[in-house]
């Protein structure tokens, strides 16, 4: 069915008002389906060139009403399904029902002379009943249902009962009418205080009609047989005050026996609900940033208090910086007064110099905060010839100088080939291609040894967090040189050419880009025009030498809800600059050499020729599985396998730190991380989050929805955590000081606003730092369709994580559970290339019993035409290399 035709060719279409269609005909061309604006989809209508004529009109795909053409060829009408697939489609459920298909408006004509009508009497709505809508009624079957049914329970403040009485009760009877005063809440603590199965469940409000019933005729709960219902506590916006903060501590808190105790935190009893709901860190708010800097003082650590300080800066937390700042100076400055020799003035400055230094790895600095300092106390020359210093005198290990007289074959070649670029101030690009595992990071940090030794500027970056905090002196791409966040075609990084920042670049003799294969081509490409523009070269890079590196064999750059090519056209390899590259390859794995058939099973896997069973599926070699049995027999086998014995990991942490279970979707990472904290020894803490939606209005209605959402980016909106467990970073919260997005921590001590942890893997392993509540946000808009702040301490337990978190990660055990198939390119291949050997891997694979059920093989993702556009560069020996690449894992070493 086409539209109209409507707008200029037609003005008088039924469908115009004001000029215009108003239902926005023709629609915008689009190749995919997507979520457009407020949720309505915009339907994928490609620009084909193709058009029909409707009344002497030419009309193209942006015409075509939505329309599904199953039905329409099955029935011979037109019909349009729509799935909901956001929680503001579900509106439709209800709009269709409400608003009334068979409903019509008419007008009533009389012959009685105009002056005399009634205009609003003579408009009458009205209802057109169809013979099948008759005959249910008739009958009496149900029009519409819902199942479950909905309790919807009222929140009331103390002694604001509602009451419903007739006009002429008089009101003495209901005052002294003792039920008058009984409502689902007042009686819901009642029970808490008195019935032995009200204690034994201990329920949240909403979880009460679940297994209670109401008798509202004599207003009490008793205990439920059967039905299956679900409770809603009626909405509160948070302009109602304290009733919302009574109705947010209802969400929160089990089995409260009156207003007094929910009122209650920890023995104290608050004055107001909204105190209660603060201590209880239900809200944000600046009491909480002085108990969590006050808490922290205590542990007498001034540098981790100092990193805190300026992370509760950089979000935002505190409305009065000046005040913090005034109050904890002693503790902050307790080191540089301790030494003794420092005045006044120096303690100051060093002070506020170590904050900036934080404040700086985060793109923000002390005077962007509203605290008094004499002036030119830290002055922007000060901080971008602090980095400048810092990047001049980078220390270099002795494992690293001695890592440039242990490179294997493949390595010296590709090591050699630089240094002599570097030795003869020559230029060059280089991509270092290599399976996870063939010492790309060895080689990379020989290199910057080798800059570095002679007193030369190396710089560090990486795609990722993780795989930047495993270089030394690593940072991310785009905090080191400023790239935008959100690149396009005409993106170009910008750093002014006074800055020392842009001095840095400049001089630098080498940059080194790790995981440049996950990098989108437009954030390359921008790195390009900046070299260019500051260096003034035309030349690509500007003449730079510049080596990056990856393996296309593992994850591509992420396009949300990306098409299969929308991912290949934003690699790398489908960039205009990737001619100018040269390919140094390594093949020889070093992390699994001690398991030689493994590597070649890897490689098949990374590079797609492992034979398919069916489909897209492989076989994984028996020893490697855990043989299905049912759901949760075979997952305990699992998770036996990985963690044998939690009993000796919490004496030593460090050994749960390197094995974990893979899974390739979010959804069942939560549940898993909760069974296994309750098998980890300890006290289990809980931290609530708040969520904040942006726009204040929607607070009391989404609200609760929101704390359902668990999305990879965010932590859980009650997060569960023990002393000594595992926990993974979600933000780049200071990654000059590891701690990036990714990074693997140890809790050591659970505060009441913070946590404190150990960094585990990395250049800053053992150090210990605080991570406090901060507000964040997520970029999946398809599971966080309201856009909201939680406020939660950015980590998630990591005995289970998502295999893209996993990249870059080094494992002593690797569980892949695979309860779905892997979903994207390199996916299998990155989960299996964690681990050393194949005695370290276990996967369960649950039955597809659409393919017969089998549990041996899976899906294998894999987009072969990566690796040709890759090839399609002059590659450096690589016949050579190719050889052994499908001749067996020779080390050349051994020839
Ligand atoms: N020449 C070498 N001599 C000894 N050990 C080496 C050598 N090259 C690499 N290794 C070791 O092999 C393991 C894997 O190396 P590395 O992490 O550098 O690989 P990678 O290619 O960067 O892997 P990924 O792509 O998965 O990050 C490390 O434990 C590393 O120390």
């Amino acid at each position: 069915m086409m539209h109209g035709p409507c707008g200029a060719s037609n003005p008088s279409n039924v469908c115009m008002r004001d000029g215009s269609c108003k239902n926005h005909y023709p629609k915008e061309f689009s190749d995919v389906t997507l979520n457009g604006q407020n949720s309505y989809p915009i339907y994928r209508r490609r620009n084909d060139g193709k058009t029909v004529i409707v009344r002497n009109v030419p009309l193209d795909n942006r015409w075509v009403v939505p329309y599904c053409p199953f039905l329409l060829a099955k029935y011979d009408c037109h019909i349009n399904v729509e799935i909901c697939a956001d929680v503001k489609l579900v509106k439709y459920l209800y709009k269709y029902i409400h608003k009334g298909h068979d409903k019509v408006s008419y007008h009533v004509v009389s012959n009685v002379p105009v002056e005399n009508q009634d205009e609003i009497q003579a408009y009458q709505a009205g209802r057109w009943v169809c013979a099948p809508e008759a005959f249910w009624r008739i009958f009496g079957f149900p029009m519409s249902e819902m199942f479950p049914p909905v309790i919807v329970i009222p929140v009331h403040l103390p002694n604001h009962q509602p009451l419903r009485f007739g006009s002429k009760q008089p009101l003495a009877q209901i005052v002294n009418n003792p039920l008058s005063t009984k409502t689902m809440l007042t009686e819901f603590f009642f029970m808490n205080n008195i019935d032995p199965d009200a204690k034994r469940l201990n329920l949240l409000y909403k979880e009460f009609p679940e297994h209670f019933v109401w008798e509202a005729g004599k207003r009490k709960w008793k205990l439920r047989q059967k039905q299956v219902v679900v409770g809603r506590m009626c909405t509160v916006s948070p302009v109602e005050g304290e009733r919302y903060f009574e109705r947010l501590l209802l969400v929160n808190v089990r089995c409260p026996i009156s207003f007094e105790d929910l009122m209650s935190v920890n023995g104290i009893k608050y004055g107001t609900f909204r105190e209660a709901a603060v201590a209880r860190g239900l809200l944000e708010s600046d009491e909480y940033v002085d108990g969590c800097l006050a808490e922290a003082a205590l542990f007498q650590a001034p540098y981790c208090l100092r990193v805190l300080f300026a992370m509760l800066l950089v979000y935002g937390i505190t409305a009065d910086p000046q005040l913090l700042w005034d109050k904890y100076y002693s503790s902050l400055s307790e080191d540089f007064l301790r030494r003794g020799s420092l005045t006044e003035f120096e303690v100051l400055k060093e002070t506020v110099s170590a904050i900036d230094m934080v404040l700086t790895s985060m793109d923000k600095c002390i005077s962007d905060f509203p605290i008094r300092f004499p002036p030119n106390l830290v002055t922007a020359n000060d901080r971008l010839s602090r980095d400048y210093q810092h990047e001049c005198s980078m220390s270099v290990s002795n494992e690293d100088i001695l890592s440039m007289r242990c490179l294997n074959v493949e390595q010296q070649i590709a090591y050699d080939k630089i240094v002599r670029q570097l030795d003869s101030q020559g230029e060059g690009v280089f991509f270092l291609d290599g399976p996870g595992g063939t010492g790309k990071t060895f080689l990379y940090r020989a290199l910057l040894a080798y800059v570095r030794c002679k007193g030369g500027i190396a710089l560090a970056v990486a795609s990722s967090g993780v795989a930047a905090s495993l270089l030394p002196g690593g940072r991310t791409a785009h905090s080191r040189f400023k790239l935008p966040i959100d690149v396009d075609d005409t993106s170009i990084g910008k750093i002014s050419k006074q800055t020392s920042l842009a001095k840095m670049i400049i001089e630098a003799k080498l940059i080194i880009w790790d995981e440049a294969s996950m990098a989108s081509k437009h954030t390359i490409e921008s790195f390009e025009g900046l070299l260019r523009d500051l260096l003034d070269s035309p030349r690509p890079f500007g003449g730079k030498i510049v080596l990056f590196g990856g393996d296309f064999r593992q994850t591509l750059p992420i396009v949300v809800r990306g098409s299969r090519d929308a991912m290949i056209e934003a690699s790398f390899v489908s960039s205009k600059l990737w001619n100018h590259i040269t390919r140094l390859q390594l093949c020889q794995n070093m992390r699994a050499r001690e398991d030689p058939s493994f590597v070649e099973f890897l490689l098949r896997v990374g590079d797609g020729e492992e034979p398919y069973v069916i489909d897209d599926n492989i076989r994984i070699p028996s020893h490697m599985l855990i043989p299905f049995t049912d759901e949760s027999a075979s997952l305990d086998r699992l998770v036996e396998s990985v963690y044998p014995s939690f009993e000796n990991f919490s004496s030593d942490p460090y050994s749960v730190i390197n094995r974990a279970i893979l899974t390739p979707i979010n959804d069942c990472v939560e549940e898993i991380n909760d069974l296994l904290l309750d098998r980890f020894p300890g006290q289990v803490k809980e931290y609530i989050s708040f969520n904040r939606t942006n726009d204040v209005v929607q607070q009391g209605e989404y609200e609760d929805y929101l704390s359902t959402i668990s999305t990879s980016g965010l932590p859980p909106h009650i997060l569960k955590l023990k002393k000594n467990c595992p926990v993974m970073l979600l933000r780049n919260l200071n990654p000059l000081q590891g701690l990036c997005n990714g990074t693997r921590l140890i809790c050591r001590e659970l505060g009441d606003n913070f946590i404190k942890a150990e960094i585990a893997v990395g250049d800053f392993k053992g150090v210990h730092v605080f991570i406090p509540r901060i507000p964040l946000e997520s970029s999946d808009k398809l599971k966080c369709p309201i856009p909201f702040k939680r406020m939660q301490i950015p980590v998630r337990l990591c005995f289970v994580m998502t295999i893209n978190k996993a990249q870059g990660q080094t494992l002593d055990f690797v569980g892949i559970y695979l309860r779905e198939p892997v979903f994207s390119h390199g996916q299998l291949y990155v989960a299996l290339s964690r681990a050393k050997c194949s005695e370290a891997i276990k996967l369960l694979i649950h039955p597809d019993f659409k393919k017969g059920g089998a549990t041996d093989y899976t899906r294998n993702i894999v987009y072969r035409v990566v690796f040709e556009l890759a090839r399609g560069i002059p590659s450096f020996s690589s016949s050579f290399f190719f050889f052994f690449f499908f001749f067996g894992q020779v080390p050349f070493a051994y020839l």
